[in-house]
């Protein structure tokens, strides 16, 4: 069944939002290296529009955790699903989220990648959610705050679709 969408944050609005965060990083580790996490499925295409507007050197690895399976509420229980290739160790890590809504996915992952010993350690979110939080999470890069609304668009799915809609829309439940 199709649900009805409607647009919260345009595509142009997303896309100069994301150049600026990309500005602010390149700002931020001028004569460094950045290493970006990718936390699949949520953040594949926020990682990749910002990693095209950092203009310091850029790795990527990817990581795939899961919380929410099919419907629109946490269950919880955060899984490693992938974990990364490489090691962190002395490298200046950049977690890259599409959204934090109760925090638990991040809080779980942080303090695994802490552990990993990264000569810095940094996260940066797309979408931000605080009224939803049970965890909390520092966040060092926010692209939006946004009200308690389940949100699609932009890697963001329900029941794994929308993800590709280029724009941050909200399910009409
Ligand atoms: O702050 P939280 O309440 O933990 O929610 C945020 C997390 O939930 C979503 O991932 P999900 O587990 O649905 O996996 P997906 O990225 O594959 O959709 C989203 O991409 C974040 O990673
Ligand atoms: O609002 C949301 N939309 C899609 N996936 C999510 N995962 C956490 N919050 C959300
Ligand atoms: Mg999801």
């Amino acid at each position: 069944m199709a649900e009805k969408i409607s647009v919260l944050i345009p595509e142009e609005e997303v896309d100069r939002k994301i150049e600026e965060l990309g500005r602010k990083i390149s700002a931020d580790y001028e004569g460094k290296s950045v290493h970006l996490i990718c936390v699949l499925k949520g953040s594949i295409f926020f990682t990749c529009e910002l990693a095209k507007r950092i203009t310091v050197p850029v790795t990527l690895d990817f990581m795939s955790c899961s919380s929410y399976g099919s419907g629109t509420k946490s269950s919880g229980v955060v899984k490693i699903v992938k974990d990364l290739d490489e090691p962190l160790e002395g490298r200046h890590v950049i977690v890259i989220e599409d959204i934090i809504d109760s925090g638990r996915t991040l809080s779980y992952l942080l303090e695994i990648l802490e552990a990993r010993k990264p000569a810095s350690l940094a996260l940066c979110t797309l979408l931000d959610k605080p009224d939803r939080r049970v965890k909390q999470v520092k966040v060092d890069y926010t692209g939006f705050e946004i009200e308690d609304k389940f949100v699609v668009g932009y890697g963001l799915d329900y029941a794994q679709r929308y993800r590709n809609l280029p724009y941050v829309g909200v399910v009409e439940l």
